[in-house]
């Protein structure tokens, strides 16, 4: 039987010093711990960090883009390095996987990288992902490696998605620690404050957002900290941290990739009309649509949002946004009912 999926995302200042080197401390249990849990699950691991523990390197560093670029270029190295001397004693081997957007937005590229990691994972190897930093431009660009490990899990049908970071957990307005998060609404979202951490992108609003989209996919989401012991293992069984729970509902793998892609292209408004029609699980047609919000290509995927602007479905185009727009055909299929999932 196949073994169920586990990503597990790890933070800039989770896995760093004040100092900027690689925490080998954390990097010892993170090697520990995944090595008990390796015989469960198929792992993949997310790592931030190359920024972090490449920009002492750069003596005038100020954080502009090239900069960080240029950090990430010397730390991703001493970063995997690092978490390559540390897993070896536990006769465990990894492969670095740097990442795009395209890879997932586009099927074909997904595919190849859902085969690279079976292979991988056929061999006891454990890829290691981390965004492509060196090349990404404004297009190729994740927000963030939330974005990043969240693709992962969506496209992969993860079982459980864990994001360790420098808190322990989601606070509330108290400042104490949520245990369990049943849905991520609105009032969730806002307890998420703007700081983050110094060397980090994603702070609390970018984890929240995620996890909430991989709920929706029936992935169950922890965000834990690595200063509690034996913190992965806990995280597993929702013993520490904060548990997002799943949606309990039944996707195909097919649906849930598509549904991934709602963090990547276009957006697009409907009318009451077409939003019922979608309930209903039928097509989108151009009468509904009451304006383009971000615009798309054929066969990308795109956003679509009611009249108050809830996204309530994403669905693969099968045209441009550009030619649809000039048409005055009202019966024009925008995306096929088997291109729309509900969210
Ligand atoms: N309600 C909240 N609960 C917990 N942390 C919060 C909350 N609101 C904002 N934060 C901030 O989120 C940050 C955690 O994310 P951070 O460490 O920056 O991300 P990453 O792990 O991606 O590097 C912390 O700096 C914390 O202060
Ligand atoms: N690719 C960057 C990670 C940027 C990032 O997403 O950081 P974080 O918000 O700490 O997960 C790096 O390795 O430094």
């Amino acid at each position: 039987m196949k073994k169920p999926i586990l990503v597990v995302k790890f933070g800039s200042a989770s896995i760093t010093t004040k100092e900027g080197e690689v925490d080998e401390r954390i990097v010892l249990e993170i090697a520990r711990q995944i090595a008990s849990l390796q015989k469960k699950y198929n792992i993949v691991l997310v790592s931030s960090g190359a920024v972090a523990a490449g920009k002492r390197f750069l003596p005038s560093y100020t954080g502009t883009l090239s900069e960080r670029k240029a950090a990430a270029a010397i730390g991703n190295p001493i970063l995997i390095n690092t978490y390559s001397t540390y897993f070896r004693p536990f006769k465990i081997s990894l492969a670095q996987s740097l990442c795009e957007r395209h890879h997932f937005s586009n099927r074909d590229q997904f595919l190849q990288l859902k085969n690279t990691y079976e292979e991988l994972w056929r061999n006891n190897v454990i890829p290691i992902a981390n965004e492509n930093d060196v090349v990404s431009n404004k297009e190729l660009k994740f927000s963030d490696n939330d974005e990043l490990a969240t693709l992962i899990a969506v496209g992969f049908g993860a079982e459980k998605l864990l994001f360790s970071t420098s808190v322990p957990g989601v606070l509330d307005t108290d400042n104490k620690i949520i245990d369990r998060i049943e849905t991520i609404d609105r009032e969730v979202l806002g307890l998420a404050r703007k700081d983050k951490s110094a060397v980090g992108l994603g702070g609390m609003t970018s984890k929240l957002n995620f996890a909430r989209l991989a709920n929706q996919m029936g992935i169950a989401v922890v965000i834990f900290s690595m200063q509690t012991e034996d913190a992965i293992k806990k995280a597993v069984r929702h013993e520490t941290g904060t548990l997002c729970m799943p949606e309990s509902k039944k996707i195909s793998s097919r649906k849930k990739w598509l549904a991934s892609g709602s963090l990547i292209k276009g957006e697009l408004m409907v009318d009451r009309g077409a939003e019922e029609a979608l309930l209903k699980h039928k097509s989108l047609l151009a009468v509904g649509v009451t304006r383009v919000v971000e615009h798309f290509e054929k066969g990308e995927v795109l956003n679509i949002v009611n009249l108050d602007g809830v996204t309530i479905a994403v669905a693969r185009a099968k045209m441009d946004s550009s030619l649809f727009a000039q048409s005055s055909k009202k019966n024009l299929e925008i995306a096929h009912a088997n291109d729309i999932v509900l969210l």
